[in-house]
């Protein structure tokens, strides 16, 4: 729709017919976005050889489980000077590799093309044209620009930045963070338990980042505590919901079936469960997170062990984490 908005002649792809069908003649997409009209300049197609045919701009934002697979089918009609973006927050599950560096390998060509759209916000309030803040990052400043210039309007602000790194580390990571806030909510505990996660969750985030060699001011933008922000606090949330649900005792099986959209957290903390131990980086939400989604430990102990760690000086911890002498 943001692409629509600015007069650009958008093809949707899509592996559902129904879907399609549905976008094509009624301009709308009831099971993910129920309330919107889209635009009647954007259609639906099925087929990937004429949706990606003759592009000067393709925007991946599949869910990381299926970004190699369809950056996969869509590689043969991309054309070498088509700008390459994505949206998807995540890391590939197993070979624990950001979403750039599967495009990179699948779609060939010249890295810089590649750009990574992130920052708070959801879709649902994008549609309706609600002031929204971006960033777009990537190796070149050129592409970065150039994915600035088609997805900026007056409620659409794009920043550029250069950190692909910090930008999807940040961007993959805070869906955790956001299933402990939606865990903590629906446990009862209150603001203070919620400032809690977010601020010990930017530090957790910060630490692998760095450690993956992202620049620590990233964390401090829109992808970094702005999406953090939109989505340990938003009802729109999916890893939210699927944090309070799981706190009412559903089983995690369960909670994704009802959700029926992607909840990236999940498959995220087992991403960052592993990138932790090979970087060497404390995660201790994330741990906890871990425990109660696939090793049965209860939300409050996760909570008890949280609170009952050793005891630490922030300053000093921050300045290891920096790299700084205190
Ligand atoms: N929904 C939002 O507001 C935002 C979502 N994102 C990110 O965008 C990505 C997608 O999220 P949503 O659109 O929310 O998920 P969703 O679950 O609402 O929609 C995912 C779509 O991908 C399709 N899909 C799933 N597996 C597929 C496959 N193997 N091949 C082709 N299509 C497949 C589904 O059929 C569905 O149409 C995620 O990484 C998410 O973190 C990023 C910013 C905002
Ligand atoms: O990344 C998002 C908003 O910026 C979407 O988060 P959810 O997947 O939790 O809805």
């Amino acid at each position: 729709a943001v692409l629509a908005d600015n007069e650009y002649d958008v093809t949707l792809w899509t592996r559902s017919g129904h879907q399609a069908d549905e976008i094509n003649r009624e301009h709308r997409n009831h099971k993910f976005l129920a309330d919107a009209v889209l635009p009647d300049t954007i259609a639906a197609s099925t087929n990937m050889e004429e949706a990606v045919t003759g592009a000067e701009l393709v925007l991946f934002a599949a869910p990381s489980s299926a970004m190699r697979d369809v950056a996969r089918q869509a590689a043969p009609y991309i054309g070498e000077s088509a700008l390459c973006v994505h949206a998807t927050k995540g890391f590939e599950s197993g070979s624990l590799k950001r979403m750039t560096t599967v495009l990179s390998e699948e779609l060939g060509g010249d890295p810089g093309r590649l750009v990574v759209l992130s920052g708070p916000s959801h879709a649902e309030e994008v549609v309706r044209r609600q002031p929204t803040t971006i960033v777009v990052a990537s190796a070149s400043q050129e592409a970065a620009e150039q994915a600035q210039d088609a997805f900026i309007t007056p409620h659409f602000r794009v920043y550029t930045n250069p950190d692909v790194v910090g930008v999807e580390v940040a961007g993959a990571i805070k869906n955790i963070i956001a299933l402990g806030a939606g865990l903590s909510d629906g446990l009862g505990f209150g603001d203070n338990a919620k400032a809690a996660l977010l601020t010990r969750g930017l530090a957790e985030i910060s630490r692998l980042g760095m450690a993956m060699g992202a620049n620590p001011l990233t964390f401090a933008g829109l992808a970094g505590v702005g999406d953090l922000v939109v989505t340990c606090t938003s009802k729109h949330s999916r890893n939210w919901r699927a944090g309070s649900m799981l706190a009412e005792g559903l089983a995690l099986e369960v909670v994704l079936e009802r959700m029926g959209m992607v909840v990236e957290g999940v498959r995220t903390t087992q991403a960052a469960h592993e990138l932790s131990a090979q970087f060497g980086v404390v995660m201790p939400i994330t741990e906890q997170l871990y425990n109660v989604l696939f090793q049965s430990q209860s939300p409050r102990s996760a909570v008890e062990n949280l609170m009952g760690r050793g005891r630490t000086h922030e300053m000093e911890e921050v300045a290891a984490d920096w790299g700084l002498h205190h």
